[in-house]
């Protein structure tokens, strides 16, 4: 049979047949990853191949399918090791606001980079409409037309009013999303307001409680009433910077991307070579300047995460 896991604690999986059933599961045998070495062979939005253990009531997981993309978090330590937080997952959301607290472009920039170095698609949603003076609906235009001009589709929304919460809705309709953003920003209230059924998230963290692991889950997985699932992992929430090398940067800037072929050497830096595609678009206005502000702080290994 085959299933979603929707929630996993290392020893323990929760896997969701495709009529909806929930399983809970165990592994059998290793699982192997090209290339990394992992604390965790499967993480939720794996889709895997169980088989039940029809005296326990439980099931066995025997194959995982191949992702097409998983983020991870790197082990403090120095063992090399990497915890898959999540796979396959369909889209990233940043909350972020322009007040209490304030989001920087510094840090929404960081987090687009890494999605575009995960291969996640990923959207803006603006939230606490409600608390933005006319200053503000300002500057929330500039920050849109930067980010939709370069692919990031944005929205506005007031979680506490509902403002826009439909559109965030119909974004998340049979999809699996991530949310990420500052502690503040409003996710939880978000959530709440898009899963009206509060129970339905108390039950699903209480019902595991007797597995004894409830310390250690690594994340989870929220069904829709509308259909999908939205991954929400405290330790998660901002989603983690990863290693890139200077050299490949300018690929996760979806604006230097499609100019870079057009400098004049092909190992330009985009900081100051002569005849550079990304320096005159900048000049003339076609890349905007805290992008590439970003640009050079992630190259110069600026922390811009505050
Ligand atoms: N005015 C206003 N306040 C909001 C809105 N959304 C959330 N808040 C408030 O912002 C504060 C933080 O909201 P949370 O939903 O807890 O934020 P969070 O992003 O989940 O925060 P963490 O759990 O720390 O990651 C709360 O006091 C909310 O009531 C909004 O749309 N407008
Ligand atoms: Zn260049």
């Amino acid at each position: 049979m085959q299933g979603l896991i929707t929630k996993s604690t290392g020893s323990w999986y929760q896997v969701q047949t495709p009529d909806g059933q929930k399983i809970d599961c165990r592994i059998k045998g290793k699982f192997r990853i090209k290339g990394i070495t992992t604390t965790n062979p499967i993480a939720v939005g794996d889709i895997v191949d169980f088989e039940m253990e029809p005296e326990r009531g439980e099931g066995v997981i025997t194959n995982l399918h191949q992702r097409k993309n998983y983020i991870i978090r790197k082990s403090i330590n120095l063992s090399k090791q990497a915890q898959i937080i999540a796979a396959n997952l369909d889209q990233a959301i940043l909350v972020v606001t322009l007040a209490s607290p304030r989001t920087s472009l510094g840090f929404i920039d960081r987090f687009l980079v890494t999605a575009e170095a995960y291969d996640i698609p990923a959207r803006l949603v603006f939230n606490k409409l409600d608390l933005f003076s006319n200053e503000g609906l300002e500057i929330l235009a500039d920050y849109k037309a930067i980010y939709e001009e370069i692919g990031y589709p944005c929205y506005e929304v007031s979680a506490l009013q509902g403002t826009n919460i439909s559109l965030v809705q119909d974004l998340l309709k049979d999809k699996v999303t991530l949310f990420s953003g500052h502690s503040g920003v409003g996710k939880s209230s978000m959530i709440n307001a898009l899963l009206p059924e509060l129970a339905l998230r108390t039950n699903n963290i209480s019902d595991w409680s007797d597995k004894g692991q409830h310390t250690t889950t690594f994340a989870e997985m929220f069904e829709l009433p509308q259909g999908g699932f939205i991954i929400d992992t405290p330790g998660i929430r901002e989603l983690g910077v990863i290693d890139i090398e200077q050299q490949e940067l300018g690929h996760f800037f979806p604006e230097m991307r499609e100019r870079m072929n057009q400098c004049r050497f092909n190992n330009c830096r985009h900081i100051n070579e002569p005849g550079c595609a990304v320096l005159d678009a900048l000049e003339e206005g076609e890349i905007a300047p805290s992008r590439y502000d970003s640009y050079l702080s992630i190259y110069n290994g600026n922390d811009t995460r505050a």
